[in-house]
């Protein structure tokens, strides 16, 4: 069986792109990483629609009886919700950005210790779609997959890397059950038999990203994390400490801001669960925007099969006028996604003039 962190290897990126600038250093937003005005910075509570000005994305109680019928809705009209009474205790919650709060507050020198390396996904660095953009983004961040935690927490905390580890340890065993449940209730809201998506726990495509965006001098001119969607079935993103970021794109109102709810955690469908679903829930294309403030965390669990599984379009339903993706594993996915970033899924169509929005 492949490991997720294989399929990366084939992609390496340059180094300039994945070490960070010394955030606290910073007075002035630099050039590198001065978007251009022209950049649509915008969310609708700025445009003339008042009565978009409170859309959000819905919530979602796991323990309502209607729950199916709420995740099928909506997934398919935004492609993103955010669920409560979802079993992951706020003690832990808190644990996570105590820890990751310690890690990012490290000296710039031992957070370079830890810096991804060119050909790994693993590591400390700007975010992975970097390459793809020709500023940087206001971000850095720090992923988790596999082995990797210990290594890494040795390095920059030799005989203190412990509780770091057993909080992120914890945070994904407790992940990966939540998305097991969530898996089967959007198998369900689709109706697709339950398919043998994994043999054992330890197949499992997952990662876990930590990101921190530090408050910015000048918010209106940076990106936090740029626009994209996400590659596997779907995420699971835990907002902290209260800020503002999160955006969605929706036809029509435009970027929908996804505001910390207390106690809720944001699920998004990403690219393999629209391929699944033969495009009938959208890959929620987010990004994050940043504050003057304080710094932002965020803690996004990507949740996919493993990388032999062949994801095919699921046809068996009312109306389905044939497979709009071809099927490919997990693995050429990612592949393809790493060359092609936002062309991955029109790449993959069967029909390319068809319009899927
Ligand atoms: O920070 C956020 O709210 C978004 C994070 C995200 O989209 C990601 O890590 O893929
Ligand atoms: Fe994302």
């Amino acid at each position: 069986m492949g490991i997720l962190s294989e399929a990366y290897k084939e992609h390496p990126v340059m180094d300039s792109l994945i070490v960070p600038v010394d955030f606290s250093s910073i007075k002035d937003v630099p050039e590198s990483h001065a978007w251009a005005q022209s950049y649509d910075f915008k969310i609708n509570s700025n445009n003339d629609h008042k009565e978009l000005r409170f859309l959000s994305i819905p919530i979602i109680d796991l323990e309502d009886p209607n729950v199916i019928e709420h995740i099928f809705s909506a997934c398919e009209t935004w492609g993103m919700f955010q669920v409560t009474n979802h079993g992951i205790s706020k003690h832990l919650l808190k644990q996570v950005e105590f820890q990751s709060k310690k890690l990012f507050r490290l000296p710039y020198e031992q957070k370079i210790k830890i810096v991804r390396s060119p050909e790994e996904a693993t590591g400390y660095g700007y975010p992975r779609i970097t390459p793809f953009f020709s500023k940087r983004m206001w971000n850095e961040g720090f992923t988790i997959m596999e082995k990797s935690l210990v290594n890494h927490a040795k390095k920059v905390w030799p005989n203190a890397f412990q509780g770091f580890c057993d909080v992120m340890e914890e945070y994904q065993t407790r992940m990966k059950h939540l998305s097991n449940k969530l898996m089967g209730l959007l198998l369900e809201s689709l109706n697709i038999p339950q398919p043998a998506i994994r043999e054992s726990d330890d197949d499992l495509c997952t990662a876990l990203h930590l990101n921190s965006y530090p408050a910015c001098p000048d918010p209106n001119r940076t990106m936090g994390l740029a626009q994209h969607t996400d590659t596997f079935l779907f995420t699971i993103l835990h907002q902290s400490g209260n800020a503002n970021g999160l955006q969605v794109f929706k036809d029509g109102p435009g970027w929908v801001s996804v505001d910390p709810v207390p106690e809720a955690l944001v699920v998004n469908v990403g690219d393999l669960l629209h391929i699944l679903s033969n495009a009938r829930f959208p890959s929620a294309v987010h990004r994050a925007v940043v504050n003057n403030e304080k710094q932002r965390l965020s803690f996004a669990y990507f949740y996919g099969p493993p990388l032999e599984f062949q994801v095919s379009p699921y046809l068996d339903y009312p109306g389905c006028k044939g497979p709009v993706f071809r099927s490919l594993t997990v693995k050429e996915y990612v592949s393809i996604k790493s060359k092609l970033l936002d062309m991955a899924l029109p790449s993959i169509k069967m029909l390319p003039d068809q319009n899927l929005s």
